[in-house]
């Protein structure tokens, strides 16, 4: 659990760069820290890890508050995934990977094993890759490593800065997807710092939305999406909102607009998003929902219609 109490920062020359920043996420979440270019994202990263400390306010990982940890200890407990990998261009992947853990004095088999776990998971095959260097690896999968890497120990805390930032949009996507379904997460406190509103969207349990410092809302993409804060909020979305839209909603949501059927083999259900059911209805025409109350099938009309009568009725 990570826990924020009032925090602000402010640099040398008096600017206050971080202001009052309070939220708390909890273990198997992920709070998405998004906002325009200098909102403070990055910083308000770097003190949770102790890169830089607060100028106030209190910051608690698990309970306890990071400014009476060492730094080395207190960074232990914490996995950083960086934009630019942060690999050691002289090391192999296989030592990337076992940074934390030889620092932590692991037996060597325990490293091997929890190295080709970790390989396996991210899709890196261990016999092409485990001895190369990193400059010899594409941006993705020096990304994969740089994760690996993070995750390595089993930290219960992930900080993430702009990680799929320097991929091309197709293999962002795909990492991301990866990303989300790692089965790790469960049990892990994560907070990604993006700019990408679509990537808020996919992986974030909360979004905390920033501007000039200032916390401009915290909640779940929904609630930013249908109950924003203030005018800042509403118009950070407008651009892309029909598709954000549909990627916040989940179809549970607008079950009740959905038909009653006895189709079986379901290839959806109810926490799978409007979004995901879109991609489908444009490839097969037809797909079939498992509620837990009711199967329903849809087409791409049938899910935009509820849709919008679900819109229809926050009016
Ligand atoms: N070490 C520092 N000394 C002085 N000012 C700093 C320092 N680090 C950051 N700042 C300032 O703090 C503000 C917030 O920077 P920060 O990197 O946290 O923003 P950000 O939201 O992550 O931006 P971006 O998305 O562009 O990375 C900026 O105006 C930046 O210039």
């Amino acid at each position: 659990m990570i826990q924020l109490d009032n925090v602000s920062k402010s640099f040398g020359s008096g600017k206050t760069v971080v202001s009052n920043v309070s939220f708390t996420v909890n273990e198997g979440e992920i709070m998405v820290l998004l906002g325009t270019s200098g909102s403070g994202k990055t910083t308000t990263l770097r003190m949770i890890n102790r890169l830089t400390d607060p100028s106030s306010g209190s910051i608690y990982v698990n309970g306890t508050s990071v400014t009476t940890q060492q730094p080395e200890t207190l960074r232990r407990g914490i996995g950083y995934v960086l934009q630019n990998n942060g690999l050691f261009p002289h090391y192999t992947v296989a030592e990337n990977i076992a940074i934390v853990p030889e620092l932590s004095n692991w037996d060597k088999k325990r490293i091997t094993d929890r190295t080709a776990v970790l390989m396996e998971k991210l899709h890196l095959a261990a016999d092409e890759y485990l001895h190369v260097y990193p400059h010899q690896l594409s941006g993705g999968q020096q990304q994969r490593v740089g994760l690996a890497r993070a995750l390595a120990a089993d930290p219960p805390v992930l900080l993430m800065d702009e990680p799929f930032g320097a991929l091309d949009p197709v293999t962002r996507a795909s990492i991301r997807k990866e990303f989300r379904n790692l089965d790790e997460l469960r049990s892990k406190t994560v907070i990604i710092v993006t700019h990408d509103v679509q990537e808020a969207f996919e992986l974030g349990t909360y979004i905390c939305l920033m501007d000039k410092g200032i916390v401009q809302q915290v909640g779940t993409p929904a609630e930013l999406l249908f109950s924003p804060a203030n005018d800042f909020v509403h118009a950070f979305f407008e651009e892309q909102r029909l598709l954000l839209e549909l990627k916040a909603l989940k179809l549970t949501t607008i079950r009740q607009w959905l038909n009653n059927t006895t189709h079986e083999n379901a290839t959806l259900n109810g926490n799978n998003s409007c979004w995901e059911a879109l991609e489908q209805t444009t490839e097969h025409d037809i797909v079939t929902v498992q509620f837990e109350d009711k199967i329903s099938t849809i087409n791409t009309n049938a899910l935009m219609d509820a849709v919008k009568q679900y819109k229809h009725g926050l009016l």
